[in-house]
């Protein structure tokens, strides 16, 4: 596995290695070389006098390396010792889709065998992880040096190569696995990757199962279907209630209700498998919104956008401005998910929507956790919401009180769902 991963240099000539050393600033890039081409600065900024192991999960099965990668960092934190800093690392081909390999990179300060003993571990009893020790010679010049594993410990050096700095790509190795890793765009895509989940995911066959029995949505609606979208305790719970009361319309919402016995579950798996549990849901809420757009308007309690906009904020790293750029293809609506007459969105300043989550006194998900934690995120979160396409959301101030809010809300359905 090891030698396959890096045989020639002929292969990795073409990737560049990532390191974010800091989420607030660019990752480090670098890549390798049969010879130094210059003096690289390239760590010699960021290192001391550390040793550093890069760490990658490098199988063709997309759901085993989601798998392995999910469960890494865990392992690595828990077992490593503490003076071993753990950094996020994508291999990629700049501008390439669907070329990152993802895993970490290793910056030991421990001056203790510990590590190496950890890493020889893992590669002996999991093949899929590949890992290289990076070292600066005494020519004050840094090499990156492929291990094997050998029954007793690490083997022979398989390949060295030279660590040469990389440009900084157009765009950020996060943004380049989105399609089909983090968000689907059709059915078959999301539905494909639970069912490659079935052996490993047992609860995968019962969601399957209620999939297949859903009711197959129309492109068109007779009553208008309005989706109402927004950060935690935006007020969407209460609005599409007196919503739904002042039009005699039918309330749904995604996930559905028939998949909440397994929605916990689904939260604690890898992006991968995650995101494709959400975006079946928001199949099967189109099946029951063609079926209840016959007789009443719905309204729809999250729908596709949160699914997008929570994915794509989770999956792009570092600055805000690493996000896809607006107009891209990521933004666009599945091509086979039934769209919406209406999207809007509730927006309110932080402070008030922390003030409501407190009275709420709700237990927080663990979204909510990071939205709070985390203001880069939150603002990841509603930048992707703007940038869908196909409808495009239409922000509203939730800030006023409740019947306010409501009233705004039917000028705004009665003016572009001639309701
Ligand atoms: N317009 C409003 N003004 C003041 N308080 C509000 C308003 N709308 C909702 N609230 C209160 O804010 C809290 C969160 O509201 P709600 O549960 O409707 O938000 P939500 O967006 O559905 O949250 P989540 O998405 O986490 O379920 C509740 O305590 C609710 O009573
Ligand atoms: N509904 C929905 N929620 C998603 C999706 N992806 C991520 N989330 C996050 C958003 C929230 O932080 C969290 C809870 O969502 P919610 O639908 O408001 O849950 P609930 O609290 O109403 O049951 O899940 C998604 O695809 N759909």
């Amino acid at each position: 596995m090891a030698r396959r991963m890096m045989s020639r240099l002929g292969q990795w000539s073409s990737y560049v290695f990532a390191v974010d050393f800091d989420m607030n600033s660019d990752p480090i890039y670098f890549a390798l070389a049969s010879k130094h081409s210059e003096r690289p600065q390239v760590f010699r900024n960021v290192l001391a006098d550390e040793i550093c192991y890069s760490l990658h999960v490098q199988s063709d099965d997309k759901i085993e390396r989601a798998k392995f990668y999910g469960g890494l960092k865990n392992k690595l934190s828990k077992e490593l010792p503490p003076e071993c800093t753990i950094l996020e690392m994508s291999t990629f081909q700049p501008n390439v889709k669907d070329s990152v390999i993802k895993g970490y990179f290793l910056k030991d300060a421990s001056k203790s065998s510990a590590t190496e003993r950890v890493l020889g571990e893992l590669l002996r009893n999991d093949p899929v992880y590949v890992c290289s020790y990076l070292c600066e010679g005494e020519d004050r010049q840094w090499s990156q040096h492929l291990w094997s594993n050998t029954e007793d410990g690490w083997g022979e050096v398989l390949e060295k190569y030279c660590v040469v700095p990389a440009e900084k790509p157009e765009h950020h190795p996060s943004t380049l696995n989105i399609i089909n890793y983090d968000v689907f765009y059709s059915f078959e895509d999301a539905y494909k990757v639970l069912q490659q989940c079935v052996d490993i995911i047992p609860e995968s066959k019962a969601v399957l199962e209620l999939v297949d029995q859903r009711l197959k949505s129309k492109e068109k609606t007779d009553f208008p279907v309005i989706v109402i979208e927004g950060l935690d305790a935006t007020g969407k719970t209460t609005l599409t209630e007196s919503l739904t009361e002042a039009l005699g319309a039918t309330l749904l919402k995604s996930p559905p209700q028939c998949l909440s016995p397994w929605r916990a579950r689904f939260d604690t798996e890898p992006p991968l498998i995650r995101r494709a549990f959400y975006a079946l849901g928001n199949y099967l809420t189109a099946g029951q919104i063609g079926q209840e757009a016959r007789q009443t308007p719905v309204i729809v309690d999250r729908y596709w956008h949160s699914t997008a906009a929570y994915a794509i904020a989770t999956a792009v790293g570092g600055k805000l401005g690493n996000l896809p750029q607006a107009g891209s293809e990521v933004y666009g609506w599945p091509g086979d998910l039934l769209r919406p007459s209406l999207v809007l969105m509730l927006s309110l300043s932080s402070q008030e929507r922390m003030r409501r989550l407190q009275v709420r006194g709700q237990d927080k998900t663990m979204e909510e956790e990071e939205l709070e934690a985390n203001h880069l995120f939150r603002q990841k979160v509603e930048e992707a919401y703007q940038r869908i396409e196909g409808p495009a959301c239409v922000t509203v101030d939730a800030s006023p009180s409740p019947d306010q809010v409501l009233q705004q809300v039917l000028l705004l359905i009665r003016e572009k769902c001639h309701l």
